[in-house]
C-alpha cells in the first residue's frame, strides 16, 4: 500500500503563477501517481502590493521572501517561482530543487491593438515613440540600440499591462514582456516580434532564469526532494544555473542590466552550451559583451563556466558598470529607474 499525503505548494496569486503552479502539478502528479494530493497555498507578495515603486527600488526577494518565510516555517512544502524572480543566493535552509524545462526564454514586442499590425518591430517605430518596461535590464539594452525611443515604466501583471498598452490613453506605443509569460497565459496573438541576441536592428539577451521555473523546497527535505525530480529538466538546469552563476559572480540582484543567452549547440562534433553575457550601462551607452561555448556534463560545470565568463567581463569593464549602479542604488534608489518620460 503506497502512502497518502499531501504536499502542500506555495505561489503568488498572480494568473501567471497560479498557471505555472497548475503545469507544476500536472507534472508531479504524473509521476506520483494518485496517492499524492497537492494544495496550493497563494499570496500576493511585496512586488504584487506596491504596483507603483519602480521595480529597482524595491530590492531583491520583492517576489519571494514571503513565501520563502511560509517554506522554512513548514506552512508550504515546495515554492513554484518564475526563475528569474529568484535571487542568487537563497535564505539559509531553503535550496532550488528542481528547475523545469524551459517555455521560450527571449523577451517580445507587444504593439497596442489599434495600431492594427502597422508595426511588425521596433525598427520600424518612428522617432520619439514611447516603450513601456519596467526591467532596467531591457531598457539599458534596448537604449544602446533604439537611441530614438523613449523608455517609460510599466507596472502590474501582465493583464495590466497589456491593457495599459492597448489605452489610447496609456501612452505607449509598444511594451516589452517576457514571450513565456504569454504563451503559458495563451497571449500568443499579441507577439509582435521576438527579440534575441540575433534580432536586425538590435535585439535583447533575456534575464537570468527568464522562461523556466525554479521549484525551492528545505534544505535536507529528501521526500520532497525525490518527488521534484519528476519536474527536472536537465539541460535547463544546468543552463540555468550557469546562468545564475554569472549573476551571483557578478553580485548582480534582480533589478540590474545584465543578460544573458544560453543554447545548447553542436559543435565539433559535441553537444556544448553556449552562454553570452551582455552588462550595459543604464544609460546604455557602455556596455560589456561576452560568450563562451564549453561542453557541460553537469550542475558544478556549468556554475563554473557562469564563473568564469563573468568574472572575465568584470576585468573587462562590467564591475565598473555595476558598481556605479550600486553607488546610485544606495544614494539615490529613486534614480535607479527606467523612465526618460
Ligand atoms: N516578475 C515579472 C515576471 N516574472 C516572470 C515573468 C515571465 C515568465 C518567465 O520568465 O518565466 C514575468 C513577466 C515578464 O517578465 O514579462
Amino acid at each position: 500500500m503506497t502512502e497518502e499525503y499531501t504536499v502542500k505548494i506555495g505561489t503568488r496569486r498572480s494568473a501567471l503563477a497560479l498557471a505555472q503552479t497548475d503545469l507544476v502539478i500536472a507534472a508531479l502528479s504524473k509521476a506520483a501517481g494518485p496517492s499524492v494530493k497537492f494544495e496550493v497555498h497563494s499570496m500576493a507578495t511585496m512586488g504584487d502590493r506596491d504596483k507603483t515603486t519602480p521595480l529597482p527600488s524595491l530590492g531583491k526577494g520583492l517576489w519571494t521572501s514571503e513565501l520563502e518565510a511560509k517554506l522554512v516555517n513548514k506552512e508550504v512544502d515546495v515554492i513554484v517561482h518564475s526563475l528569474k524572480d529568484m535571487p542568487t543566493s537563497l535564505p539559509e535552509g531553503c535550496v532550488l530543487g528542481a528547475v523545469t524545462q524551459r517555455e521560450d526564454a527571449r523577451d517580445v514586442v507587444v504593439f497596442p491593438r489599434r495600431q492594427g499590425g502597422e508595426y511588425k518591430a521596433l525598427k520600424d517605430l518612428p522617432e520619439g515613440s514611447v516603450v513601456g518596461t519596467s526591467s532596467v535590464r531591457r531598457a539599458a539594452q534596448l537604449k544602446r540600440s533604439y537611441k530614438g525611443l523613449v523608455f517609460r515604466d510599466v507596472r502590474g501583471n501582465i493583464d495590466t499591462r497589456l491593457a495599459k498598452c492597448d489605452d489610447e490613453n496609456g501612452g505607449y506605443d509598444a511594451i516589452i514582456l517576457a514571450a513565456a509569460g504569454l504563451l503559458r497565459l495563451g497571449y500568443d496573438e499579441r507577439i509582435g516580434q521576438y527579440l534575441e541576441s540575433s534580432t536586425e536592428g538590435g535585439g535583447l539577451l533575456h534575464a537570468v532564469g527568464q522562461g523556466a521555473l525554479g521549484l525551492e523546497i528545505r534544505e535536507g527535505d529528501e521526500k520532497i526532494a525525490e518527488l521534484i525530480k519528476a519536474a527536472v529538466d536537465e539541460d535547463t538546469m544546468m543552463a540555468a544555473f550557469a546562468e545564475r552563476s554569472v549573476m551571483r559572480t557578478l553580485e548582480g540582484g534582480c533589478s540590474v542590466p545584465i543578460g544573458v543567452e544560453t543554447k545548447w549547440v553542436e559543435d565539433e562534433g559535441e553537444k556544448k552550451l553556449r552562454l553570452k553575457v551582455a552588462v550595459v550601462s543604464l544609460d546604455g551607452k557602455k556596455a560589456v559583451d561576452g560568450e563562451r561555448t564549453e561542453k557541460i556534463a553537469n550542475l558544478e560545470e556549468a556554475e563554473a563556466l557562469g564563473r568564469s565568463l563573468a568574472e572575465k567581463l568584470a576585468r573587462e569593464g562590467a564591475q565598473e558598470i555595476l558598481d556605479a549602479i550600486n553607488k546610485l542604488r544606495e544614494s539615490a534608489p529613486g534614480a535607479l529607474k527606467v523612465s526618460d518620460a
